[in-house]
Protein backbone atom coordinates (compact mmCIF):
# COMPACT_ATOMS: atom_id res chain seq x y z
CA UNK A 1 0.00 0.00 0.00
CA UNK A 2 1.24 3.62 -0.70
CA UNK A 3 1.99 5.83 1.93
CA UNK A 4 0.50 9.11 2.02
CA UNK A 5 2.88 11.49 0.22
CA UNK A 6 4.50 14.38 3.45
CA UNK A 7 4.37 16.66 0.52
CA UNK A 8 2.22 16.54 -2.72
CA UNK A 9 2.74 19.16 -5.67
CA UNK A 10 0.36 19.38 -8.73
CA UNK A 11 0.61 21.49 -11.58
CA UNK A 12 2.78 24.61 -9.10
CA UNK A 13 2.72 27.56 -10.47
CA UNK A 14 4.48 31.10 -9.50
CA UNK A 15 5.53 34.08 -11.21
CA UNK A 16 7.01 36.82 -10.04
CA UNK A 17 7.25 40.67 -10.95
CA UNK A 18 4.74 43.13 -12.64
CA UNK A 19 2.20 41.38 -13.87
CA UNK A 20 3.70 38.30 -13.16
CA UNK A 21 5.82 38.41 -15.84
CA UNK A 22 8.63 36.10 -14.58
CA UNK A 23 7.63 32.47 -14.22
CA UNK A 24 9.65 31.16 -11.47
CA UNK A 25 7.36 27.63 -11.71
CA UNK A 26 6.05 26.52 -14.31
CA UNK A 27 3.45 23.26 -13.54
CA UNK A 28 5.53 21.52 -11.16
CA UNK A 29 4.79 18.14 -9.82
CA UNK A 30 6.57 17.00 -7.07
CA UNK A 31 5.62 13.76 -4.25
CA UNK A 32 7.52 13.50 -1.42
CA UNK A 33 7.55 10.25 0.68
CA UNK A 34 7.11 10.42 3.94
CA UNK A 35 10.69 8.86 6.35
CA UNK A 36 13.08 9.49 3.17
CA UNK A 37 15.42 12.21 2.34
CA UNK A 38 14.67 14.07 -0.79
CA UNK A 39 17.10 16.52 -2.53
CA UNK A 40 15.24 18.99 -5.08
CA UNK A 41 18.39 19.67 -7.39
CA UNK A 42 18.51 22.67 -10.24
CA UNK A 43 21.07 24.86 -11.59
CA UNK A 44 20.89 28.84 -10.62
CA UNK A 45 17.30 30.21 -10.85
CA UNK A 46 15.56 27.07 -11.63
CA UNK A 47 12.76 26.90 -9.14
CA UNK A 48 13.79 25.40 -6.24
CA UNK A 49 13.94 27.89 -3.41
CA UNK A 50 10.32 29.16 -4.65
CA UNK A 51 9.19 25.42 -4.69
CA UNK A 52 10.53 25.26 -1.13
CA UNK A 53 8.77 28.33 -0.18
CA UNK A 54 5.54 27.66 -1.26
CA UNK A 55 5.59 24.23 0.49
CA UNK A 56 6.64 25.90 3.79
CA UNK A 57 3.46 28.45 3.11
CA UNK A 58 5.46 31.27 2.82
CA UNK A 59 4.62 32.18 -0.95
CA UNK A 60 0.82 31.69 -2.08
CA UNK A 61 1.24 29.86 -5.50
CA UNK A 62 -0.75 31.50 -8.74
CA UNK A 63 -1.64 27.87 -9.87
CA UNK A 64 -1.93 24.21 -9.06
CA UNK A 65 -2.07 22.51 -5.55
CA UNK A 66 0.12 21.80 -2.54
CA UNK A 67 -0.54 20.18 0.10
CA UNK A 68 2.15 19.34 3.28
CA UNK A 69 1.11 16.54 5.59
CA UNK A 70 -2.24 16.88 4.18
CA UNK A 71 -2.42 20.52 4.98
CA UNK A 72 -2.51 23.66 3.01
CA UNK A 73 0.63 25.76 3.62
CA UNK A 74 -1.34 29.08 3.08
CA UNK A 75 -4.78 28.46 4.67
CA UNK A 76 -3.65 25.51 7.20
CA UNK A 77 -0.17 27.43 7.96
CA UNK A 78 -1.22 28.04 11.58
CA UNK A 79 -1.96 24.23 11.90
CA UNK A 80 1.09 23.08 9.75
CA UNK A 81 3.72 25.11 11.58
CA UNK A 82 4.64 23.12 14.82
CA UNK A 83 4.81 20.35 12.90
CA UNK A 84 7.52 21.04 10.33
CA UNK A 85 11.07 22.49 10.55
CA UNK A 86 12.25 25.33 7.94
CA UNK A 87 15.96 26.41 7.97
CA UNK A 88 15.93 30.23 7.07
CA UNK A 89 18.85 31.31 5.26
CA UNK A 90 18.42 34.48 7.15
CA UNK A 91 15.91 37.14 8.47
CA UNK A 92 13.58 36.76 10.73
CA UNK A 93 16.92 37.15 13.41
CA UNK A 94 17.25 39.64 15.74
CA UNK A 95 20.96 40.20 15.26
CA UNK A 96 21.62 41.49 19.21
CA UNK A 97 20.45 37.83 20.56
CA UNK A 98 22.97 35.30 21.27
CA UNK A 99 22.74 31.60 19.49
CA UNK A 100 21.92 29.53 22.64
CA UNK A 101 19.45 31.85 23.71
CA UNK A 102 17.80 31.60 20.48
CA UNK A 103 17.73 28.35 19.94
CA UNK A 104 16.68 27.73 23.32
CA UNK A 105 13.71 30.23 23.08
CA UNK A 106 12.99 28.22 19.79
CA UNK A 107 12.82 25.05 21.62
CA UNK A 108 10.16 26.16 24.32
CA UNK A 109 7.67 26.95 21.76
CA UNK A 110 7.21 23.15 21.00
CA UNK A 111 5.74 20.50 23.24
CA UNK A 112 8.50 17.96 22.80
CA UNK A 113 11.98 19.20 21.78
CA UNK A 114 15.27 18.07 21.69
CA UNK A 115 17.50 19.18 24.27
CA UNK A 116 19.17 22.46 22.67
CA UNK A 117 22.93 21.92 24.83
CA UNK A 118 23.17 18.86 23.13
CA UNK A 119 21.98 20.06 19.74
CA UNK A 120 24.34 22.93 20.32
CA UNK A 121 27.62 20.70 21.02
CA UNK A 122 26.44 18.38 18.13
CA UNK A 123 26.48 20.91 15.41
CA UNK A 124 29.89 22.25 16.73
CA UNK A 125 28.66 25.34 18.10
CA UNK A 126 29.13 25.44 21.88
CA UNK A 127 32.39 27.36 21.47
CA UNK A 128 29.86 30.67 20.81
CA UNK A 129 26.72 29.97 22.50
CA UNK A 130 26.97 33.24 24.28
CA UNK A 131 28.34 35.10 20.78
CA UNK A 132 25.58 37.09 19.16
CA UNK A 133 24.21 36.28 15.80
CA UNK A 134 25.62 39.08 14.16
CA UNK A 135 28.95 38.65 15.53
CA UNK A 136 28.54 34.74 14.64
CA UNK A 137 30.68 33.54 11.28
CA UNK A 138 28.44 32.18 7.90
CA UNK A 139 29.27 29.00 8.55
CA UNK A 140 28.06 29.11 12.64
CA UNK A 141 24.60 30.82 11.35
CA UNK A 142 24.01 27.84 8.99
CA UNK A 143 24.44 25.87 11.83
CA UNK A 144 22.64 27.90 13.92
CA UNK A 145 19.81 28.35 11.35
CA UNK A 146 19.64 24.05 11.12
CA UNK A 147 19.75 23.27 14.91
CA UNK A 148 16.72 26.34 14.91
CA UNK A 149 14.82 24.09 12.35
CA UNK A 150 15.13 20.76 13.86
CA UNK A 151 14.71 21.28 18.08
CA UNK A 152 11.36 21.09 17.77
CA UNK A 153 11.50 17.33 16.50
CA UNK A 154 9.23 18.33 13.25
CA UNK A 155 7.72 15.86 11.40
CA UNK A 156 9.11 17.37 8.29
CA UNK A 157 11.88 19.58 7.42
CA UNK A 158 12.82 21.87 4.98
CA UNK A 159 16.71 22.39 4.42
CA UNK A 160 17.62 24.73 1.50
CA UNK A 161 21.33 24.34 1.06
CA UNK A 162 21.74 23.19 4.16
CA UNK A 163 25.99 23.46 3.63
CA UNK A 164 26.66 26.02 1.14
CA UNK A 165 29.62 27.67 3.17
CA UNK A 166 30.36 25.00 5.18
CA UNK A 167 33.55 23.86 6.15
CA UNK A 168 34.34 20.08 5.93
CA UNK A 169 33.80 19.21 9.35
CA UNK A 170 31.04 21.04 9.53
CA UNK A 171 29.69 19.52 6.64
CA UNK A 172 29.60 15.92 8.13
CA UNK A 173 27.78 17.05 11.15
CA UNK A 174 25.29 18.30 8.92
CA UNK A 175 24.78 14.75 7.12
CA UNK A 176 24.82 13.09 10.44
CA UNK A 177 22.01 14.89 11.66
CA UNK A 178 20.30 14.91 8.75
CA UNK A 179 20.78 11.04 8.32
CA UNK A 180 19.74 10.76 12.20
CA UNK A 181 16.49 12.64 11.36
CA UNK A 182 15.64 10.06 8.54
CA UNK A 183 16.37 6.92 11.19
CA UNK A 184 13.88 8.88 13.55
CA UNK A 185 11.28 8.61 10.57
CA UNK A 186 11.71 12.29 10.35
CA UNK A 187 10.79 13.31 6.32
CA UNK A 188 13.78 15.79 4.86
CA UNK A 189 13.63 17.66 2.02
CA UNK A 190 16.81 19.76 1.07
CA UNK A 191 18.10 21.48 -1.82
CA UNK A 192 21.34 21.77 -2.83
CA UNK A 193 24.17 22.19 -5.62
CA UNK A 194 26.65 19.50 -4.19
CA UNK A 195 25.83 16.71 -6.00
CA UNK A 196 28.17 14.53 -3.45
CA UNK A 197 25.75 15.41 -0.78
CA UNK A 198 22.65 14.40 -2.75
CA UNK A 199 24.47 11.17 -3.51
CA UNK A 200 25.23 10.57 0.18
CA UNK A 201 21.98 11.55 1.70
CA UNK A 202 19.49 11.34 -1.11
CA UNK A 203 16.99 8.83 -1.07
CA UNK A 204 14.92 10.54 -3.84
CA UNK A 205 16.38 12.96 -6.20
CA UNK A 206 14.58 15.86 -8.29
CA UNK A 207 16.46 17.50 -11.18
CA UNK A 208 14.36 21.14 -11.67
CA UNK A 209 15.26 22.77 -14.27
CA UNK A 210 13.04 26.37 -15.62
CA UNK A 211 10.74 25.40 -13.44
CA UNK A 212 9.83 22.19 -13.62
CA UNK A 213 10.74 18.38 -12.66
CA UNK A 214 12.51 17.36 -15.79
CA UNK A 215 14.17 14.04 -14.02
CA UNK A 216 12.97 11.98 -10.83
CA UNK A 217 14.45 8.59 -9.35
CA UNK A 218 16.75 7.53 -6.40
CA UNK A 219 19.96 8.48 -7.04
CA UNK A 220 21.16 4.85 -8.10
CA UNK A 221 18.03 4.89 -10.78
CA UNK A 222 19.14 8.38 -11.99
CA UNK A 223 22.96 7.22 -12.75
CA UNK A 224 21.95 4.12 -14.31
CA UNK A 225 19.19 5.22 -16.88
CA UNK A 226 19.54 5.80 -20.30
CA UNK A 227 23.30 6.85 -20.79
CA UNK A 228 26.29 4.84 -20.67
CA UNK A 229 28.68 3.89 -18.78
CA UNK A 230 32.47 2.51 -19.16
CA UNK A 231 34.65 -0.24 -18.46
CA UNK A 232 38.30 -0.06 -18.47
CA UNK A 233 41.02 -2.66 -18.32
CA UNK A 234 44.55 -2.70 -18.58
CA UNK A 235 46.35 -5.66 -20.97
CA UNK A 236 49.44 -5.70 -23.40
CA UNK A 237 49.65 -2.77 -25.60
CA UNK A 238 48.10 -3.10 -28.98
CA UNK A 239 44.96 -5.58 -29.19
CA UNK A 240 43.10 -5.95 -31.90
CA UNK A 241 39.95 -4.13 -30.76
CA UNK A 242 38.18 -4.56 -34.22
CA UNK A 243 38.16 -8.15 -33.19
CA UNK A 244 36.96 -7.30 -29.55
CA UNK A 245 34.11 -5.10 -31.08
CA UNK A 246 32.81 -7.72 -32.93
CA UNK A 247 32.07 -9.66 -29.99
CA UNK A 248 30.37 -6.72 -28.17
CA UNK A 249 27.04 -5.80 -28.51
CA UNK A 250 26.29 -3.51 -31.16
CA UNK A 251 26.34 0.45 -30.41
CA UNK A 252 29.41 -0.54 -28.14
CA UNK A 253 33.01 0.95 -28.90
CA UNK A 254 36.29 0.42 -27.31
CA UNK A 255 39.28 2.51 -27.63
CA UNK A 256 43.15 1.99 -26.38
CA UNK A 257 43.76 5.27 -24.42
CA UNK A 258 47.31 4.92 -23.77
CA UNK A 259 49.26 1.43 -24.63
CA UNK A 260 48.11 -0.85 -22.85
CA UNK A 261 44.97 0.87 -21.11
CA UNK A 262 41.98 0.10 -22.36
CA UNK A 263 38.08 1.47 -22.47
CA UNK A 264 34.77 -0.07 -23.82
CA UNK A 265 32.08 2.47 -23.98
CA UNK A 266 28.15 0.71 -23.49
CA UNK A 267 25.66 -0.05 -21.67
CA UNK A 268 27.66 -2.17 -19.45
CA UNK A 269 25.76 -5.13 -17.98
CA UNK A 270 27.30 -8.33 -16.30
CA UNK A 271 26.87 -10.19 -20.12
CA UNK A 272 29.22 -7.42 -21.65
CA UNK A 273 32.01 -7.98 -18.59
CA UNK A 274 32.10 -11.37 -19.46
CA UNK A 275 32.19 -11.03 -23.18
CA UNK A 276 34.83 -8.60 -22.48
CA UNK A 277 36.79 -11.21 -20.06
CA UNK A 278 36.08 -14.24 -22.42
CA UNK A 279 37.55 -12.54 -25.51
CA UNK A 280 40.59 -11.48 -23.32
CA UNK A 281 40.69 -15.40 -22.71
CA UNK A 282 40.44 -16.59 -26.17
CA UNK A 283 43.15 -13.81 -26.89
CA UNK A 284 45.31 -15.55 -24.31
CA UNK A 285 44.94 -11.64 -22.65
CA UNK A 286 45.69 -11.67 -18.89
CA UNK A 287 43.25 -8.17 -17.99
CA UNK A 288 44.12 -6.41 -15.28
CA UNK A 289 42.80 -3.55 -13.03
CA UNK A 290 39.58 -4.43 -14.47
CA UNK A 291 37.11 -1.50 -13.37
CA UNK A 292 33.49 -0.31 -14.10
CA UNK A 293 32.54 3.61 -14.32
CA UNK A 294 29.12 4.28 -13.54
CA UNK A 295 28.39 7.73 -14.17
CA UNK A 296 27.99 9.92 -11.27
CA UNK A 297 24.71 12.13 -10.42
CA UNK A 298 26.74 14.88 -11.62
CA UNK A 299 27.46 13.48 -15.04
CA UNK A 300 23.62 12.92 -15.03
CA UNK A 301 22.75 16.57 -14.19
CA UNK A 302 25.27 18.19 -16.45
CA UNK A 303 23.80 15.87 -19.43
CA UNK A 304 20.21 16.68 -18.38
CA UNK A 305 20.51 20.37 -17.74
CA UNK A 306 23.54 21.59 -19.57
CA UNK A 307 27.19 22.77 -18.99
CA UNK A 308 26.34 26.39 -19.95
CA UNK A 309 26.32 29.15 -17.09
CA UNK A 310 22.98 29.77 -15.69
CA UNK A 311 22.24 33.74 -14.81
N1 LIG B 1 11.15 37.87 -5.24
C1 LIG B 1 11.44 37.66 -6.52
N2 LIG B 1 11.12 38.59 -7.46
C2 LIG B 1 11.38 38.38 -8.76
N3 LIG B 1 11.97 37.26 -9.26
C3 LIG B 1 12.31 36.31 -8.37
C4 LIG B 1 12.07 36.46 -6.97
N4 LIG B 1 12.50 35.35 -6.35
C5 LIG B 1 13.00 34.54 -7.31
N5 LIG B 1 12.88 35.11 -8.52
C6 LIG B 1 13.28 34.54 -9.82
O1 LIG B 1 12.62 33.29 -9.97
C7 LIG B 1 13.49 32.32 -10.53
C8 LIG B 1 13.62 31.12 -9.60
O2 LIG B 1 14.30 31.55 -8.43
P1 LIG B 1 14.61 30.54 -7.22
O3 LIG B 1 15.25 31.35 -6.15
O4 LIG B 1 13.39 29.78 -6.88
O5 LIG B 1 15.67 29.58 -7.91
P2 LIG B 1 16.65 28.52 -7.26
O6 LIG B 1 16.52 27.28 -8.06
O7 LIG B 1 16.42 28.40 -5.81
O8 LIG B 1 18.06 29.18 -7.55
P3 LIG B 1 19.47 29.15 -6.75
O9 LIG B 1 20.05 27.80 -7.02
O10 LIG B 1 20.25 30.21 -7.41
O11 LIG B 1 19.19 29.40 -5.30
C9 LIG B 1 14.81 33.04 -10.79
O12 LIG B 1 14.84 33.44 -12.14
C10 LIG B 1 14.76 34.23 -9.87
O13 LIG B 1 15.47 35.31 -10.42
Amino acid sequence: MRSTPAVEVVGLVKRYGRNGAKTAVDGLDLTVEPGRVTAVLGPNGAGKTTTVETCEGYLRPDGGTVRVLGLDPVRDGARLRPRIGVMLQSGGVYPGARAQEMLRHTAKLHRDPLDPDTLIARLGLDGCGRTTYRRLSGGQRQRLALAMAVVGRPELVFLDEPTAGLDPQARHATWELVRELRDCGVTVVLTTHFMDEAEQLADDVAIIDAGRVIARGTPEELCRGGAEDSLRFAGRPGLDLKSLLTALPAGSAATELTAGAYRVDGRIDPQLLATVTSWCAQHGVMPERIAVERRSLEDVFLELTGKELRA
